[in-house]
């Protein structure tokens, strides 16, 4: 795709910076046995966040009905109906919505995340590439129960992935896949697992392999070569034993395969686990797979700061992090509206990850170096900006030609300022270019409706009522906010919709100062 396209942007940096402290998640797989509702002195309680995560994808999706296409995976394990289902047993589901939610933006569904999640936790934790669609949609209310459960026989679970759109081959493998992670805790499933009482598994889970924080075949392996302590396979109870059953329904042959070939196992896994979480309800559209972008800006930020626009950002070299970094040349080029070009040298600000450290990306930041200092680069407000481009050990990156849009039509000023920080207080001044002669502007802030779906809330702004002077780029349309919520701005013009994309709330603010200091500039370390 072509940047800028807000929801796309986000959905890549979710999935590709996902070890970015900026942006990413994976912290809470590393390491991969780490698990937030751990013990306070470090022993092991025999769970993690990753099987959990890879868990939710599943039992979120389980609910799909090809036939009518209901169900499937929507976030609806959010809700706390399907929660209390016995067929969601364990606290897995709710540790693993508590860590999502708060990653969720208009751009980014629940549903997203728990897909982008089990990615992070198979590929972080040894686990193949597993391509991601984004585009789900978080449903409005529960899903018809359907999640398979380990006491119900071989045909009601071949009945049950039928219904979710798998053959029983593909049962085998995608449940061989999930459960090379975790295991079966004792207080969900106390008629399956004993009290193991270890100081070393403090939660009595016992696991479907003996690498149960890592992707490998061991799953099979150990199956095939009758040493599994898979509870389901070797349960006491052997109405429970659902693996047992389902393993060897066909004789062995696909678990065979998977114990012989450690790569079949892992294609055929990346296989199932994208189809499984490209489960949706017929009347969502995924976007095709999000590949990493090679060259891609982040974060650009314009400011009306007075007499000069503040321009900021980033720009990320997907997988191109080594020693060269520091010394590497990258050249922000940008045209302004007279077509003249202007340039600058980035200088290096971090490196990335993504797939647990498979891929490292270099990072360049929009400011100055020349004498030590950061700053953002100025822009004559009447020239703006329409695209930049880069220019990487001289090689010129424009995305084919097309280079990479600016909008600097609408702008945060400076001059915002708070009138009182408790309670939040305060004005906002939005930078609106002459001539562009938007139909609305607006601040927007996410908010989340009654079923904790992301919407954005518009307020509008009165346009100014002082004639605005020929030879100002910009005239200043000013809200006054009292409260302490971070906001964009939106913009209308001609039906068309923008949105900046950073925020801004009135404790970012300097103080507002009587009118007659307003002359005597004053440079503050405030984000304005
Ligand atoms: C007939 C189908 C299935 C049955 C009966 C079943 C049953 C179970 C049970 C009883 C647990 C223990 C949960 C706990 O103690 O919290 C479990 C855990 C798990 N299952 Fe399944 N499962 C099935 C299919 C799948 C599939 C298709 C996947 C993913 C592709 C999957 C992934 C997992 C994972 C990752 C865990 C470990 C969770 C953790 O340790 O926190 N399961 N499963």
């Amino acid at each position: 795709y072509v940047w800028p396209s807000p929801k796309l942007d986000a959905l890549e940096a979710q999935r590709w910076d996902q070890d970015d402290t900026i942006s990413g998640f994976a912290s809470f797989l590393q390491p991969c046995d780490f698990f937030i509702a751990g013990n306070e002195d470090g022993t092991p309680t025999g769970r993690a966040n990753g099987p959990d995560w890879i868990r939710t994808a599943y039992h979120d999706m389980a609910t799909h009905n090809v036939a009518d296409g209901t169900g499937g995976l929507d976030g609806s394990i959010r809700f706390s109906e399907e929660q209390s289902r016995s067929e969601n047993a364990g606290t897995g589901f709710s540790n693993t919505v508590a860590v999502f939610a708060s990653f969720t933006t208009r751009h980014v569904s629940l549903a997203d995340l728990i897909a982008i999640g089990a990615v992070t936790a198979i590929e972080n934790c040894n686990g193949p590439q597993i391509d991601f669609r984004g585009g789900r949609v978080d449903s409005a209310a529960p899903d018809a129960p359907g999640v398979p459960e380990p006491q119900q026989d071989l045909q009601a679970h071949i009945d049950s992935f039928a219904r979710q759109g798998f053959t029983q081959t593909e049962m085998i493998s995608l449940i061989a896949c999930g459960h090379s992670f975790g295991g079966v805790e004792h207080k969900a499933f106390p008629d399956i697992v004993p009290d193991l009482k270890d100081p070393n598994n403090t939660l009595s889970v016992a696991h479907f392999d003996s690498t149960f924080v890592n992707f490998d075949n061991k799953v099979a392996t150990e199956y095939i070569s009758g040493t599994t302590q898979n509870p389901l396979v070797v349960g006491a109870n052997d109405t429970t034993n659902s693996d047992k059953r389902i393993f060897a329904s066909d004789r062995n042959v696909t678990m065979k395969s998977f114990a012989d070939s450690p790569d079949l196992f892992t294609s055929t896994c990346a296989t199932l686990f994208a189809r499984m979480l490209d489960t949706v309800p017929s009347d969502v559209e995924l976007t095709d797979v999000i590949e990493p972008l090679p060259i891609k800006p982040a974060t650009v930020v314009l400011l009306l700061d007075g007499d000069k626009l503040q321009f900021s950002g980033f720009v990320r070299l997907f997988n191109q992090s080594d020693d060269s970094d520091q010394i590497r040349l990258v050249n922000l080029l940008w045209d302004d509206r007279s077509g003249e070009t202007h340039n600058a040298t980035l200088p290096f600000d971090r490196t990335s990850s993504a797939m647990g450290g498979r891929v490292k990306s270099a990072w360049y930041a929009f400011n100055h170096t020349a004498d030590g200092n950061s700053a953002p680069l100025a822009i004559d407000p009447a020239a703006g900006i329409t695209t930049m481009r880069f220019e990487v050990n001289g090689n010129v990156e424009d995305q084919g030609g097309v280079g990479f849009a600016v909008q600097d039509g609408y702008a945060f000023s400076t001059s915002s300022c708070m009138t009182s920080a408790d309670p939040p207080k305060g004005r906002f001044d939005i930078a609106v270019r002459n001539g562009f002669n938007p139909t609305r502007v607006f601040l927007e802030r996410e908010v989340k409706d009654s079923v904790n779906r992301t919407t954005v809330e518009e307020t509008d702004i009165t346009p100014p009522t002082q004639p605005v002077a020929a030879d100002e780029a910009y005239s200043l349309w000013s809200v006054d906010v009292s409260d302490a919520n971070s906001y964009t701005i939106g913009a209308e013009v001609n039906g068309d919709k923008f949105s900046t994309i950073e925020t801004h709330s009135v404790g970012d603010l300097n103080p507002c100062r009587p009118q007659r200091r307003l002359q005597h500039k004053r440079r503050s370390s405030k984000t304005f």
